[in-house]
């Protein structure tokens, strides 16, 4: 006999039975409850050494119970069944102390399982804070979901360094924030830096910050992101695209626990938690020898793996309508989602992941003529769509654009340092992706600039004064033959 009395509460018979049946044959003995009243006369009368408690019971709520309970008794672990799937379910068991959290359906030897270990380590201390509904912005109760919700809950008590994987637009930068205010840290800042959007030789003096005179430009002493994190959490974007020497820096960092300003010789003690995320497989980056081993292991310390949007397709319907939701609490004309439409949703593999799909709604919110989307508008729209993260409204640069950008910040650095410094990057960096941009389009339309306007997204005198300004050939403008 295994040993160990289990009480299971929940007011559906089916799950009192089969889950009583499951334990009983892997030898507990099991008293079940359909009610917190029943709950708590069992208790008194034959007290459990694991409580297994459903969420919503016909007079009152399993996890507020589960809170006071884990205080009164903390050495009877409670494990908490929930229907409701949410990361608001999922936090609100453990912050009550909660030993494990399951969300239905479960199967029954993870029960078994989490049952067992509940006994060989007793009850968890409750924590005593309140996690409201709507508190907290990530949608979806897939599996998937489910278990990067229990790593959050198990992650906000303490200060672990968390790495996050996934595609682009899974929602990395999200589950960072969740993390940073969810725990202890959320009164102090939350400060995110993007490995790729940031000129390599940059890198180190954003992080550490720099000394006036520290390099050629830097007129001021100026404060890096871990003296701005301070208290707080500092999120690590794109961290496979940071280069090895600023890892090694990095690294001693983690190390030590302090770090040194550039080109100065203070030391400051860095109190940050850190959250990291990738899109890169780091693991292949070690083997290629561009992202270090030791500084692998020391972020990987919780992973947090993303599922991409097509890996639970179950959730599309119900991120469409909160993006459709939020678009009209942003002034969009407010719409509503045929059934067709939904499965039209589900259909697309939404390479984009979560961002194109919210990009999509939001169009579709400010295009759709019905108040009711129909499935042609939806397959419409995806067709039409841009290529992910190409729209410039959010500021995702392919890997091309990027990589011609940062070349050309380094030139200019290199052969006219003050360039970086005169406010002029705006204008140098943007003109010189907008005459490129222009000539094609022209040159795509035989030189005619409505339609090559119209293409671009400008209309026709914008387009007129930027050609002026530009100064682009004559010989494209002359062939516009639609021009007054
Ligand atoms: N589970 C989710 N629920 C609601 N919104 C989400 C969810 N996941 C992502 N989003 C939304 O999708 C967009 C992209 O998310 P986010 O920026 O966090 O992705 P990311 O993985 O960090 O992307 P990238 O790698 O391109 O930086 C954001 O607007 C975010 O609010």
């Amino acid at each position: 006999m295994t040993g160990g009395k289990v009480l299971i509460v929940d007011d559906d018979d089916a799950v009192r039975t089969v889950v009583a049946h499951a334990l009983r044959r892997a030898g507990y003995s099991v008293r079940t409850a359909a009610s917190l009243a029943d709950m708590a006369r069992e208790l008194r009368t034959h007290p459990p050494d694991v409580l297994v408690t459903d969420v919503v019971l016909p007079d009152g709520d399993g996890i507020d119970h589960a809170g006071r309970l884990a205080s009164e008794r903390p050495d009877m672990p409670v494990i908490v069944l929930s229907a409701r799937n949410t990361l608001t379910t999922a936090v609100r068991a453990t912050e009550a102390g909660a030993y494990d959290y399951l969300p239905k359906p479960f199967d029954l030897d993870t029960l078994t399982r989490t049952v067992a270990a509940a006994l060989k380590r007793g009850g968890a201390a409750a924590e005593d804070r309140v996690v409201e509904e709507e508190q907290l912005p990530l949608i979806g109760r897939s599996p998937a979901m489910q278990d990067v919700y229990r790593v959050i809950a198990r992650v906000i008590s303490n200060d672990l360094t968390v790495l996050v994987s996934g595609e682009s637009g899974t929602g990395k930068e999200l589950v960072a924030r969740a993390i940073h205010d969810l725990g202890a840290r959320r009164g102090a800042p939350f400060v995110p830096i993007n490995m790729a959007a940031i000129p390599r030789e940059l890198i180190e003096a954003e992080l550490f910050g720099h000394e006036r005179g520290a390099f050629t430009g830097a007129a001021q002493r100026s404060a890096g992101r871990f003296e701005q994190a301070a208290g707080g959490t500092l999120f690590l974007d794109e961290i496979g695209d940071m280069p090895i020497e600023a890892q090694t820096r990095l690294l001693r960092v983690l190390q030590s626990g302090e770090f040194t300003t550039v080109g100065g010789a203070r030391t400051i003690r860095a109190d940050v938690r850190i959250v990291a995320a990738t899109n890169r497989d780091l693991q292949q980056a070690v083997a290629g020898g561009q992202f270090r081993e030791d500084l692998y292991y020391r972020l990987n310390v919780v992973p947090v793996a993303l599922p991409t949007l097509r890996e639970r397709r179950g959730d599309i319907a119900e991120l469409a309508r909160h993006f459709l939701d939020r678009a009209a609490e942003a002034g969009l004309p407010r719409k509503t989602l045929a059934a067709e439409a939904v499965a039209a949703l589900e259909a697309h593999d939404w390479p984009g992941n979560v961002r194109e799909l919210e990009n999509l709604m939001r169009r579709l919110a400010a295009l759709s003529r019905d108040d009711r989307i129909g499935a042609a508008e939806v397959v419409a729209t995806i067709g039409a769509a841009p290529a992910p993260n190409a729209g410039l409204s959010e500021a995702l640069p392919d890997p091309g654009i990027e990589a011609a950008v940062r070349a050309m910040i380094e030139r200019l650095a290199r052969e006219e340092p003050g360039a970086l410094d005169d406010g002029s990057l705006y204008d140098r960096v943007i003109g010189a992706a907008e005459r490129p941009l222009i000539a094609a389009m022209l040159a795509r339309h035989g030189g005619n600039q409505l339609r090559a306007a119209r293409a671009i997204g400008l209309n026709r005198n914008t387009l007129r004064k930027r050609l002026d300004a530009l100064g682009i050939s004559p010989g494209a403008r002359a062939a516009g033959s639609d021009e007054p």
